[in-house]
C-alpha cells in the first residue's frame, strides 16, 4: 500500500485493528466490561471530574497494553512458529505489561470507589 493510499485509510486501518483484537482476543471483552462497569459506577457515585480523568485515562492504559500485547503476539508468530526463548521472553514481558496496568486499574478503582460505595452501603443498610 502506497504512503498516501494508507495515510488516506489510516483511521479505517487502526478502527478494523482494534475491532478485531476484541474479536479474537480472549482477554479483550472482559477489559471492556470492566471499563463499561467502572463508567457506569463512576456516573452512579457522581465521581469527581479528577476521579473522571484518572478512571478514563486507566481504562485507556489497560485497553491500549492488551491491543500493545496482541500486536506483540502476532509479531513473534510472524516472525517464527518455533519455540525460541527470545519469543517466549517477547511474549511473557508483553503479558506482564497488561497484568501490570489490570494491577494498578484495580488499586486505582478501590481508591476511587472505596469510599462511596462503604457510605452507599451503610445508607442502604439504615434504611
Ligand atoms: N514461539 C514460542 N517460543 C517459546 N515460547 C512461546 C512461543 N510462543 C508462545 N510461547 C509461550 O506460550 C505463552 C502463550 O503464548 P500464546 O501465543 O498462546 O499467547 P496467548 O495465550 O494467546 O496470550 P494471551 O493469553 O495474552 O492471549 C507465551 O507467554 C510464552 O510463554
Amino acid at each position: 500500500m502506497s504512503p498516501t493510499r494508507y495515510s488516506e485509510n489510516r483511521f479505517k486501518v487502526a478502527l478494523t485493528g482494534v475491532l478485531q483484537a476484541i474479536r479474537e482476543e480472549r482477554h479483550m471483552p472482559f477489559h471492556i466490561a470492566m471499563g463499561i462497569l467502572m463508567v457506569i459506577a463512576g456516573w452512579f457515585f457522581s465521581i469527581s471530574k479528577v476521579e473522571w480523568l484518572v478512571l478514563l485515562l486507566t481504562i485507556a492504559l489497560v485497553i491500549t497494553t492488551e491491543l500493545m500485547n496482541t500486536a506483540i503476539e502476532r509479531t513473534v508468530d510472524l516472525v517464527t512458529e518455533e519455540i525460541h526463548p527470545l519469543a517466549k521472553s517477547a511474549k511473557d514481558i508483553a503479558a506482564g505489561a497488561v497484568i501490570v496496568t489490570a494491577a494498578f486499574a484495580v488499586i486505582i478503582g478501590i481508591i476511587i470507589f472505596y469510599t462511596p460505595v462503604m457510605d452507599w452501603l451503610q445508607q442502604v443498610w439504615n434504611r
